[in-house]
């Protein structure tokens, strides 16, 4: 009999690491059922021409992974027309590095608002696309919006109408979800980077992100109006930190408070603003003192061109300069071979040379039909297919977000291929329920506008589609599932209650967060009664509590903050364990035999039985018990991670063997084996950054110290410095405060988790201890 083998599906496989070695891996959570295989959770989304060809390399015989080009070749001309000039893309950046800012100029420039409203500004409207009070009042992105806008382009003296669809991201870890859904949908991101603070943590995050579902950028250096604004020490940083090829295609005119505008220094021209809102572009010749800075970064543009582009490396090599179309094509190319980022700069705030960036998009970033997507077809074995965006094929498109408004659950979903039409049949791929259409709507942040049909490439919203999020929905004709997102693991919990008798709406509230946020967890803890929420960090936690106050009117007592432990093994030992019972009436028995042993990343249940001394079905059981028990640990009761369990040998009775035997015994037979193998306690660490005014540097380093953190790195620039930490997540609790106290409020942190290592002996014993005394509460 061929060993069974089975990854344990909620285990937590990339990020459990003793060591540092796999450690920025991101945890990953399927968001698809279980039943499916594992195939659909580990295959990323296929986007460049690379990749797919791998695939198709690797399942030649018609899997039906076609090569970009040929999917281009095919394209119908009304969907060539109609796709060339879309845009699907997101904006994301490092905590308030501008880009609700930004977007609000996007919105304002092509027409789509008639106001410009600041985040956090005097009059108190805030930002369109922070609709959320709560996100008006902090002056933070929570979740992420979409909308969309029509952008005129001057091409050749002839004027082209772009449709973007965009979507504004937050930049806080706690609500990296958002932009883990938004980027696994969109073709393209502008990078919003900070001109003083340059790349910070999660910058570095982001562009992680951004890898992750292989999405091209091109990088806006926002804030160049603040006082030491310094674009040449960002762009060196994208190139270092981000390890991606960068180069400016501006230069600035003025800086910080004298900004005037931008020079294009592949055409030599210089871009001024006129008008309230700086909303008309002037051309003007290159200022004389500016020369030899725009043909300096001009030269280094083409020289770092010629290191990803073949083109203009021949040209370079020739010694020949390369014309003005020759470059824009060439950054095209090397952008959306994600080999390269073109760098622009403006200042958001102060309305300067936002537009360049949206000729930008169109100019260097991909349309819907230049990016090659895969779905799975379950009809034929999981066979990679590829989903051309022509309008003309059955319906394939993918729920990548919910979200419970006043006229029930909102679908965001993205067509893939073939279109959708109001009052059609769409069926869940993983359900097969059916469901028809009855309202399409196109989304404008927290407003929406009725629509009848929407046409691949595009980005739309339902209402009345039962899904969970990374459903992938077809028009019935085909089975095709398409790869989930990342789903990272929870780091903290903490109980909650409502204050007065529940009247339905908190466990309203729950039910409706759960569902939209896959980060954010529920349990009830059957031992203290008591219900118990998950999250990412205190502040999406702090969020939820507090949007139950405000939209559910359910005022909450919430426990102490509890740090996910795991609990993991360190010896391999040998079991054989019976479970028997024979009193009166139908008896049990099973016997398991095997080993137990450590794995690297995953909870692992194996078998390998001769003879079939255990049938199929029994073992089926005793992986079913070894599953339950690694949702609780014996230790301290949280969950097992890193335990691989085999079953070699065993017995059954024919009478009294039963699946429930089974199961019971491969229960009982594990945490028994689990407490002989040297069980120790995981806890989370967690990659801090801190940011402060040079002065604090001490004071934080004082702080740090005292946490037991190890520093990893310091970047120290002209007036602050950031200190990177790694520290475990149990440190960290209340630090947002103390921060606050030892900086005078100037102090920033963000806390992302890492990995998991042993957490200190006399912290495992108290664990250990206490838990020992609530069971002993228990028992009396
Ligand atoms: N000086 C200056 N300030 C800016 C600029 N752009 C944005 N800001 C300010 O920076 C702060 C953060 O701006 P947001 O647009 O909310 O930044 P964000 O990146 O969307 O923030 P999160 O989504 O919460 O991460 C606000 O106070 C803005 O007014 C700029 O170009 N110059």
């Amino acid at each position: 009999m061929s060993p069974l083998r089975t990854l344990v599906p909620w285990a937590a496989p990339a990020l459990f690491t003793r060591s540092c070695a796999h450690a920025s891996r991101p945890l990953f959570t399927h968001v698809l059922p279980a039943t499916r295989s594992n195939f659909i959770k580990q295959l990323p989304r296929l986007q460049s021409t690379a990749a797919a060809e791998a695939v198709s390399d690797e399942t030649e015989q018609g899997a039906g992974v076609q090569p970009q080009e040929d999917i281009l070749a095919k394209l119908a001309p009304e969907d060539a027309q109609r796709l060339s000039l879309m845009r699907n893309i997101g904006i994301s950046a490092h905590i308030d590095s501008g880009k609700t800012t930004f977007t609000e100029r996007v919105l304002y420039y092509t027409g789509r608002i008639k106001a410009i409203h600041e985040v956090r500004g005097k009059d108190n409207v805030g930002a369109k696309m922070d609709s959320m009070d709560l996100e008006r009042e902090k002056g933070i992105t929570i979740q992420s919006a979409a909308t969309y806008c029509d952008w005129d382009k001057v091409e050749n003296g002839e004027t082209k109408k772009y449709h973007f669809n965009l979507i504004d991201t937050p930049g806080h870890i706690d609500f990296t979800i958002e932009v883990e859904r938004a980027l696994r949908v969109l073709d393209g991101a502008v990078l919003v980077v900070c001109a003083v603070s340059g790349v910070q943590s999660q910058t570095i995050t982001v562009d992680r992100q951004m890898r992750r579902y292989n999405v091209p950028r091109i990088t806006f250096i926002n804030k160049m109006d603040r006082m030491g604004a310094n674009p040449w020490r960002a762009i060196e940083q994208v190139n270092q930190k981000l390890k991606i090829a960068a180069a400016a295609v501006q230069v600035p005119i003025g800086r910080e408070e004298n900004l005037e505008g931008v020079v294009d220094i592949i055409n030599r021209k210089a871009l001024y603003h006129e008008g309230n809102r700086g909303e008309t572009i002037v051309e003007k010749d290159v200022p004389s003192e500016l020369n030899d800075i725009v043909e300096e970064k001009r030269g280094v543009l083409i020289e770092t061109l010629a290191d990803v582009d073949d083109e203009i490396a021949e040209i370079f090599l020739n010694e020949e300069v390369p014309s003005p179309e020759q470059i824009v094509a060439a950054i095209r190319r090397a952008t959306i071979a994600r080999k390269f980022t073109p760098v622009l700069m403006g200042s958001a705030l102060a309305n300067k040379s936002v537009q360049p960036v949206l000729d930008a998009v169109c100019d260097y970033l991909p349309n819907p039909a230049e990016v090659s997507n895969v779905a799975l077809d379950l009809a034929r074995s999981e066979a990679p297919v590829s989903l051309p965006p022509y309008s003309d094929l059955p319906f394939v498109g993918l729920a990548f977000k919910l979200e419970e408004g006043k006229f029930g659950q909102l679908t965001y979903v993205r067509v893939y291929q073939g279109m959708i039409k109001k009052g059609m049949n769409i069926v869940n791929t993983r359900t097969g329920k059916r469901t028809k259409l009855a309202r399409l709507v196109r989304m404008h942040s927290n407003e929406m506008e009725d629509v009848t049909e929407v046409h691949s490439g595009e980005i739309c919203a339902t209402f009345g589609v039962d899904c969970s999020s990374g459903d992938t929905f077809t028009d019935g004709q085909l089975e095709y599932a398409m790869t989930s997102m990342f789903v990272p693991e929870p780091v903290i919990s903490l109980s909650i209650a409502p204050k007065s008798r529940d009247n339905g709406n908190f466990s309203k509230a729950i039910n409706r967060f759960q569902k939209e946020d896959p980060t954010f967890r529920v349990h009830f803890d059957s031992e203290s009664k008591e219900t118990v929420i998950s999250g990412m960090g205190e502040l999406h936690l702090e969020i939820y509590v507090e949007r139950m106050r405000r939209e559910y009117n359910v005022d909450c007592v919430t426990g102490m903050p509890q740090v996910a432990y795991r609990e993991a093994i360190l010896d391999e030992v040998n079991f054989d364990y019976t479970h028997k019972r024979q009193s009166g009436g139908a008896g049990q028995y099973a016997k398991i035999m095997g080993i137990l042993s450590p794995a690297d990343a995953e909870n692992i249940f194996e078998s390998e039985i001769v003879g079939g001394k255990i049938p199929e079905k029994y073992l089926a059981a005793v992986q079913k018990g070894f599953e339950e028990a690694c949702e609780k640990g014996p230790l301290i009761g949280h969950k097992v991670l890193g335990a691989r369990m085999l079953v070699n040998d065993g017995a059954i009775h024919v009478v009294d063997s039963s699946e429930l035997s089974f199961r019971t015994a491969g229960y009982w037979g594990f945490r028994e084996a689990f407490m002989r193998s040297r069980p120790v306690v995981l806890e989370p660490i967690m990659d801090v950054a801190i940011t402060a005014p040079l002065e604090f540097q001490g004071s934080v380093i004082g702080l740090m110290n005292k946490r037991n953190a190890t520093i990893t790195d310091t970047d120290v620039g002209s007036d602050e410095f950031t200190l990177h930490a790694e520290c475990s997540l149990n440190q960290m609790f209340g630090f947002a405060t103390i921060l606050r106290a030892n900086t005078q409020g100037k102090g920033e942190f963000t806390l992302e988790f890492k990995h998991y290592a042993q957490a200190p002996p006399q912290l495992q014993k108290d664990l250990v201890a206490e838990f020992q005394k609530k069971l002993k509460e228990k028992q009396t």
